[in-house]
């Protein structure tokens, strides 16, 4: 599994989500980064409220992001414009200061130079009079002796001043750099106009690209919510292949019309047996079925458009157990089958367990741990996890007698201090390193 040729297919940087509601924000996702290897499973888990869903919802953009960036397949695909121009607005005061800094380090080589020339002048007038003195005893030998000792004073000064004015015109030369790089207002603008097109154009209004829509595809914890009531399977499942036909010019329609409706056909009854339903199931309506065969008509439309990335938010926790692991035997067949990777959102920690190949723990906002998900099970360092690990039963009597919840005081806690540390290979947990080192030694 640790492999260093791995291919991140999706990265997550510094993402924020937050919810104003009244006065208050909800911070439901703050500052997460993690990234996701292609072919793996990446189980997001923590308990309910800790910012899952709305750290699935915000990669697959049911959200305009508060913060961060999200690439998919090495090509960004959120990033909030505000976020871009308050980073340009930091770097804009940041070379102000700079610029600052720089005009009072010209005042005090300057004020060098006037000491300087202070400092000679003193000397010199204490020289000039007993120059004036010698004048009157006609010492010529000595009058000499004190003009060359002036001579001496003055080309020293001379060197000394030279080399600070040099200083001083190299500063100001730097001083003139910085401002032409602080942008003014219009080349603001522009910068930001550049890097909006720079971007696919469905991040800044929320709408989604063609190829981001058909490579990403989101599995649902409800079915019966997700799946709509007055549709017929067939026209559920095909619904993304739908949506972006319609979205096709008029003229190209008309020309595919044909090809279209068989493929589409063909397309979908591949589908609903590779999900372990039948053909003739495909007239009914949701309401009909079971709640696993619910969920396998939801994984059947989440595959018609080919997708490589699947995001699965509690696609099990609805189901009874007997049925759970079906759904997860069929999610793991059809990874191998299509080539996909899963982001697979639980917090029910006893599956996850068997399907994950890294792991992510989120809880209050942030991703306290994650990386490789045995090294997570086996050696867990955050407090937090300790404590989510522990209150997973086990089929062991003798365990389960003793089981106790570890209890996890967050108040220890320094959430917005330190970052990430890699504790071990693919193993990184969040924190102070003080605060790392101890939790490794407990
Ligand atoms: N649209 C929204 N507006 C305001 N607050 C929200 C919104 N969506 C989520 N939240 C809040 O953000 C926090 C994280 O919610 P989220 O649903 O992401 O957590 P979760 O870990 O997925 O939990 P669950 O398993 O219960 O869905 C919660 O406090 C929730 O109330």
């Amino acid at each position: 599994m640790a492999n260093d040729k791995r291919e991140v297919i999706l990265e997550v940087k510094n993402l924020k989500q937050h919810f104003k509601t009244g006065k208050k924000t909800v911070k439901a996702v703050d500052d997460v980064s993690f990234e996701i290897y292609k072919g793996e499973t990446f189980g997001l888990v923590g308990e309910s409220g800790s910012g899952k869903t709305t750290t699935g919802r915000s990669i697959i953009k049911l959200y305009n992001i508060t913060d961060g960036e999200v690439f998919f397949k090495g090509k960004r695909t959120s990033v909030n414009p505000k976020s871009i121009q308050s980073r340009i607005k930091k770097l804009q005061v940041g070379i102000t200061r700079e610029v600052e800094r720089k005009l009072s380090l010209v005042e005090e080589l300057e004020q060098k130079i006037y000491d300087l020339r202070i400092a000679r002048n003193a000397k010199v007038r204490d020289l000039k009079e007993e120059i004036e003195l010698l004048k009157e005893r006609k010492s010529n030998r000595k009058l000499n002796k004190i003009n060359d000792k002036i001579e001496e004073i003055d080309s020293e000064m001379n060197q000394k001043i030279v080399k600070l004015e040099d200083r001083i015109i190299k500063v100001q030369e730097e001083i003139e750099q910085d401002k032409a790089r602080n942008l003014n207002n219009s080349d603001l603008e522009k910068l930001i106009e550049e890097l909006k097109t720079d971007l696919p154009k469905a991040t800044l209004d929320n709408k989604v690209t063609e190829e981001f829509t058909m490579d990403l595809q989101m599995i649902f914890q409800d079915p019966m919510a997700s799946l709509n009531p007055r549709m017929t399977v067939r026209n559920i499942i095909a619904e993304g292949l739908d949506i972006s036909y319609k979205r096709k010019p008029r003229a190209e329609r008309q020309k595919l019309a044909e090809s279209y409706k068989e493929k589409r056909e063909e397309k979908i009854e591949k589908l609903i047996n590779i999900v372990g339903l039948d053909k003739e199931h495909l007239n009914r309506y949701p309401h009909e079925f079971s709640g696993g065969q619910r969920q396998r008509i939801g994984i059947a439309r989440a595959l018609i458009t080919n997708p490589d990335f699947i995001i699965a938010d509690e696609p099990i926790s609805a189901l009874d157990v007997s049925i759970q692991a079906q759904v997860v035997n069929l999610m793991n067949k059809l990874k191998d089958e299509f080539g996909l990777t899963y982001l697979f959102i639980a917090h029910d920690l006893s599956m996850v367990r068997f399907i994950s190949d890294r792991l992510g723990v989120m809880h209050l906002g942030k991703l306290v741990e994650y990386g490789d998900a045995d090294k997570i099970y086996n050696n867990p360092v955050h407090p937090y996890t300790k404590s989510l690990l522990s209150a997973i039963p086990l089929p062991d009597p003798d365990y389960e007698q003793g089981r106790r919840r570890i209890k996890y005081d967050k108040t220890y806690i320094a959430y917005n201090a330190g970052g990430y540390h890699e504790v071990s290979k693919d193993h990184f947990v969040l924190g102070t390193k003080e605060e790392v080192e101890a939790w490794k030694a407990e």
